[in-house]
């Protein structure tokens, strides 16, 4: 199996660059940065290359330049902001090299946000540099209230709708047990969609083992069905990083 690590949640005492280092060190390959625009990309790029790592995840759009704002890609009358966003994530993933942009819906809700989200969707498909995946993810409301993608069933509807080989299922176990109370069932309701897997227990986001999410059936779950993309980790370690990475030892 292959591990990342998540750089905006992991390390969180250390400066942003050093969590590079440190990911490293713990012996990950791979991370994943929800938003890493503040940082020009020259200086990603110099930190994951002393380290070896590959970049392998992006949000879009960044909220400290949204004004907090968790995408836009629902909203009606965003389609504009939407695009120019699109096009700037594009820009930073294409010279990291980044695979896969996370393309978040933002607040909205009904039939009017969901055609736009899935127009919105077309467009970015169409226009993404080749090789590169976009990703949904359905968040939690107690998390994340008012944000239009608060469930697999939507997620997996509008997937089927789009069949599209570039836009795909990003699974976060933190959010799928929180929002449908067994993370498990949800990995085997939506497997076929999925072509990105975040760890994080429940219902606090700590680590794996530490609440409800049984990670012993996940992991068997992935390894039965062939999973072959990366398994990150996305959690709050409450405490020093690597005294919650023996979940890294299973496979
Ligand atoms: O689970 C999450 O919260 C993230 O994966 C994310 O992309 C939201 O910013
Ligand atoms: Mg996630």
């Amino acid at each position: 199996m292959k591990f990342a690590a998540n750089l905006s949640l992991l390390w969180p005492e250390l400066p942003f660059l050093d969590r590079f280092d440190a990911a490293a060190q713990a012996g990950f390959d791979a991370v994943e940065i929800l938003f890493p625009y503040d940082t020009p990309a020259p200086e990603t790029q110099a930190a994951l290359g002393r380290n070896g790592l590959s970049l392998i995840l992006i949000n879009a759009p960044p909220p400290n330049y949204t004004g907090g704002a968790r995408g836009f890609a629902a909203q009606p009358d965003m389609v504009d902001r939407f695009r120019h966003d699109m096009r700037r994530a594009f820009r930073y993933a294409g010279a990291l090299g980044v695979p896969m942009i996370h393309v978040m819906a933002g607040e909205a809700e009904g039939d009017t946000a969901r055609a736009t989200f899935i127009d919105n969707l077309r467009w970015a498909a169409a226009e993404a540099p080749s090789g590169m995946t976009l990703t949904i993810e359905p968040l939690n409301p107690v998390a994340m209230p008012g944000y239009f993608l608060n469930d697999y069933a939507v997620a997996s509807d509008i997937l089927t709708e789009l069949a599209l080989p570039n836009v795909a299922l990003q699974y976060d176990s933190y959010h799928a047990q929180m929002i449908h109370g067994d993370a498990v069932a949800v990995l085997d309701a939506y497997r076929d969609f999925v072509v990105h897997v975040q760890i994080g227990d429940s219902p606090d986001r700590s680590a794996p083992g530490s609440g409800q999410v049984d990670f012993a059936k996940l992991f068997a779950r992935l390894e039965a069905t062939g999973y072959r993309g990366y398994v990150s980790a996305e959690y709050h370690p409450g405490g020093p990083t690597e005294k919650t990475l023996s979940w890294m030892n299973r496979s």
